[in-house]
């Protein structure tokens, strides 16, 4: 099938600095792709030269097959919403999601059908009369994504639309998000964001980035669970990242205990790092077993406890247990890794 969206090749250069290098990415019709990474990796330069807010440097820049490298983001026909939502202050709600239509000469009644069309599918139908300042972030933001897909655009282009929304309110529009996607299911969608919890619930595949490179890109499942790069495992997941080395198909060793894990094919004496999630690793009293370690703090979390742990082999290790009783700070404790966490490399 002809990806909706196809980036080949495609850096961005802004005097010495490189926003983005050799990107190279398909999106499906139908299909979400989030694209994570900590702040200045390049995600918004990859949207914007989607969205031909800016020319890349070199590579091409393909929607449905069409290279549009060098077309107008006029013409390009995507819908966008940003962080900001940037609607027009003077233009009643129907107004702002009708400007595209207009500009694009639509006649009035078809018009009106649509704006209230849109206006509905976000849930926003009962507010077409009022002005952006009389409405709250988050539906000024569903506003935005009405105005944006009024135009039914094959490919929505989100940067960060929830970032400017408080914590319960952007739970609130992830699920409002999800339901959208399920009424648009021909719409490719690139929702650029910093936010794990946001990109596991949002996105089909996941696109890790990184100082301005893609890292990895999988299925968001697949992804979370058997990352192959540690920076995918730390960042998707805050894993531990034990430094490791195979033993065989089936065994690493980490100093001298052997755990039990995939190698994956990498070959004996390969020095890769065991991603270990905070959730999975067991504490308790020492009894002799397993790996020693000192508990250095314990934070109450709520949900539970994080427990930061020294390895007597000489490795820093989170945990986060439901429990800790008989677990005093200071204290020699044991610590227990599940079998089967992914080897990942280490750049
Ligand atoms: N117009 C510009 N001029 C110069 N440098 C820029 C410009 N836009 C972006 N950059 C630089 O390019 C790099 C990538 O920026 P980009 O905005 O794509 O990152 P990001 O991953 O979207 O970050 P954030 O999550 O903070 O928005 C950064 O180092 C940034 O400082």
């Amino acid at each position: 099938m002809t990806p909706a969206v196809e980036l080949r090749g495609v850096s961005v250069h802004f005097g010495r600095t490189v926003a983005l290098h050799g990107l190279d990415l398909a999106v499906a019709p139908g299909e979400t792709l989030a694209l994570l990474g900590p702040s200045g990796s390049g995600k918004s330069t990859a949207l914007k030269a989607v969205a031909g807010f800016l020319r890349p440097t070199s590579g091409r820049v393909l929607l449905a097959g069409r290279d549009v490298t060098d077309t107008p983001p006029n013409r390009r026909g995507l819908g966008v919403v940003v962080q900001s939502y940037a609607l027009f202050p003077h233009l009643k709600v129907a107004d702002n999601v009708a400007f595209g239509l207009r500009a694009r000469r639509m006649p009035r009644r078809a018009v009106a059908e649509r704006v209230e069309e849109v206006l509905d599918l976000v849930g926003m139908a009962g507010f077409r009369d009022r002005y952006p300042r009389q409405l709250s972030g988050g539906q000024q933001q569903r506003v935005a994504i009405a105005r944006a897909l009024a135009i039914r655009p094959p490919v929505l282009l989100l940067d960060e639309p929830l970032s400017a929304l408080d914590a319960a309110l952007r739970e609130e529009m992830v699920a409002e998000l999800l339901r959208l996607r399920s009424e648009l299911p021909d719409t490719a969608i690139v929702h650029v964001t910093h936010d794990q919890g946001e990109a596991l619930a949002l996105a089909d595949r996941i696109a890790v980035m990184r100082d301005a490179r893609l890292v990895e890109v999988g299925p968001t499942e697949s992804l979370y669970h058997r990352p192959a790069e540690a920076f995918t495992a730390s960042f998707l997941g805050a894993s531990n990242l034990l430094p490791v080395e195979v033993v065989d198909a089936d065994t690493v060793r980490l100093g001298d205990v052997r755990l039990a894990a995939s190698s994956g094919g990498l070959p004996p004496g390969e020095a890769v790092a065991l991603g270990v999630r905070p959730h999975r690793v067991g504490v308790r009293e020492f009894t002799g077993h397993g790996l020693a370690a000192r508990l250095v703090a314990v934070q109450w979390r709520g949900t539970g406890f994080r427990l930061d742990l020294d390895l007597e082999l000489g490795h820093r290790l989170r945990a986060e247990v439901p429990a800790v009783e008989g677990l005093a700070v200071g204290s020699r404790v044991e610590v227990s890794i599940p079998d089967g966490c992914p080897l990942v490399r280490v750049a």
